[in-house]
């Protein structure tokens, strides 16, 4: 595996472990909870990409946008807690961190999501990822599975299941979402109405890697580390879905 995957992983799952125990030992809950995860999973990624990476530039949901990194050939794109509303809410393991590199060369180089509550960390590699249950209520049926946002799901998002023959599943977090179509748990994940690079650059990277199809909802490629980082929607499902996903939504 490349150092800089190995190292994406590694910050993810100790940026997860942190937040855990925030979480634990914490009094605060909700928004409160939420915004001291974020500042101090932020914190802990700065400080070990600027020892482990000092030439690199970051671009975080948590930090101001340094613009330098438009010019830069590597830049980590992080979100410190991808689905803050959940990690602020007692039980739910639907929200992760992302932790992705891009560069200029070649695009999404490296990407680690971890899902702390589940104590998992999925990388960009070619790895077979165990179908365990996770996030989804119930296991699997023959049903094919939408996975859309708890709290912003698209308008399409029935439309999408009824042309798949599937249901519609709600979820927290792009990343926990974009791994239960990595685990099998639900068959694609589709988003629109608003998103930034950071909710799905390490997602797309690791769903990649596994042979999932990844783009906008109009069929395009997903471009990363953009002057406008707002990324507002995006398709991860199991490529032969894709033509009939995109049926419905790029129209
Ligand atoms: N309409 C919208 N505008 C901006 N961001 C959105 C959005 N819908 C979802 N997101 C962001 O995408 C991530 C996943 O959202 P959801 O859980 O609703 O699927 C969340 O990231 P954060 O939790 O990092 O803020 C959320 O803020
Ligand atoms: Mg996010």
């Amino acid at each position: 595996m490349s150092e800089d995957r190995v190292l994406a992983g590694e910050l993810a799952t100790e940026a997860g472990h942190l937040l855990m125990q925030i979480r634990a030992e914490s009094d605060l809950r909700g928004k409160e909870l939420g915004a001291e995860g974020d500042q101090r999973s932020n914190d802990l990624l700065l400080e070990r990409l600027a020892a482990q990476r000092p030439a690199d530039k970051v671009l975080s949901e948590e930090s101001a946008d340094d613009k330098t990194r438009l010019e830069a050939s590597r830049v980590w794109i992080v979100d410190p807690v991808d689905g803050t509303r959940e990690y602020g809410t007692d039980g739910h393991a639907d929200w992760a961190v992302h932790v992705a590199l891009w560069s200029a060369a070649s695009g999404l180089i490296a990407g680690a999501v971890a899902l702390p509550a589940l104590g998992i960390t999925y990388v960009d590699n070619d790895d077979p990822v165990a179908e365990t249950a996770g996030l989804a209520s119930s296991p699997k049926g023959d049903r094919p599975r939408v996975v859309v946002s708890a709290s912003r799901a698209p308008a399409f998002s029935q439309a999408v299941a009824d042309a798949i023959g599937g249901e519609v599943l709600s979820m927290g977090s792009a990343g926990a979402k974009a791994m239960a179509v990595v685990r099998g748990e639900a068959d694609a994940y589709v988003h629109a109405g608003g998103q930034y690079e950071w909710d799905s650059a390490a997602p797309v990277a690791v769903a990649q890697a596994k042979g999932l199809w990844c783009g906008r909802i109009d069929g395009s490629a997903l471009v990363y580390n953009q002057d406008d980082t707002y990324l507002p929607d995006l398709i991860i499902c199991r490529p032969e879905l894709r033509d009939t996903i995109l049926s419905v939504t790029a129209s």
